[in-house]
């Protein structure tokens, strides 16, 4: 595992067990059972593909990130609720938001205002290192988990999707090459993410979608992640079959979301 990863999981491992001895296991399955109900994820994908003609529209997981590990602060200004509302205003089919604090400077409380504040199935896209992880999440009201196959080995990822799976989730399975997607289309997960970011390096390159997107059986979903930013790359992804995409930084650079969102999701010419 690389250096980055390795420091993300490590903090996020000694957080969850400071968490647990605050409040353990089985209060936070307590929790879980009295989240609101979960509003399915990968479902609102395939709605907002199929009302595309031909079934080609795009659909957006748009997220909601103060900082990241390679860009620092992204959005001074962050309003995580403000952002939930701006997204779903310009058409977004989920979002995705940040609970990390040490890299993402993000909070458990910007999911659960992003999701109270609009009607979108919310993803939570931290380093899920323990099934706990996903009590937590769906504690929080959470409808999806994201497992990072260059963070888990095969045994975690399986409990990670069967959590999931019990808590009436979906996962989105993220992959970096062609390894990654070989262990990932063992899991009985329908969503595959392609992270065009090498975790290893932070550098974002769309030739990975590329790359991989032949790989993916039929059955599967592909959703291509990072580093998107014009039509163009949404049409360029396209061609190799991608309809999901997940967008962070380039969205939360600019003042008015919901007009980036609109003009993604408006065909150039
Ligand atoms: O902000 P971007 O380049 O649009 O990327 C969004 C999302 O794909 C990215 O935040 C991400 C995807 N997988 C991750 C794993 C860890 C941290 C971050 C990520």
């Amino acid at each position: 595992m690389s250096d980055v990863l390795e420091r993300i999981c490590a903090t996020t491992r000694a957080d969850l067990a400071r968490r647990l001895a605050d409040r353990p296991l089985s209060a936070l399955e307590d929790e879980a059972r009295a989240a609101p109900p979960v509003r399915p994820f990968a479902a609102a994908l395939a709605a907002k593909v199929e009302a595309g003609s031909g079934g080609g529209g795009f659909a957006l997981i748009c997220e909601i990130k103060k900082a990241s590990p390679s860009a620092g602060l992204i959005r001074p200004d962050f309003d995580p609720p403000a952002l939930a509302r701006a997204y779903e205003a310009g058409g977004a089919a989920c979002l995705s938001v940040l609970t990390d604090g040490p890299y993402f400077q993000g909070d458990p409380a910007d999911l659960i205002a992003a999701r109270a504040a609009c009607s979108l199935p919310v993803l939570r896209k931290d380093f899920m290192v323990d099934p706990a992880m996903v009590a937590e999440a769906r504690a929080m009201g959470a409808d999806a988990i994201l497992i990072i196959m260059a963070a888990v080995d095969d045994t975690l990822a399986a409990e990670l999707a069967a959590a999931a799976t019990a808590w009436g989730m979906d996962a989105l399975v993220e992959v970096h090459d062609a390894a990654e997607m070989e262990r990932a289309l063992r899991l009985p997960c329908p969503l595959i993410g392609v992270n065009n970011r090498n975790l290893k390096t932070l550098v974002t390159d769309l030739a990975s979608t590329e790359r991989l997107a032949p790989r993916l059986p039929a059955g599967r979903h592909l959703v291509c992640e990072s580093g998107l930013r014009t039509r163009a790359d949404l049409e360029r992804m396209a061609a190799v079959g991608a309809h999901r995409f997940l967008i962070g930084e380039s969205f939360m650079r600019q003042p008015d979301v919901t007009a980036a969102v609109a003009t993604l999701l408006t065909p150039d010419r």
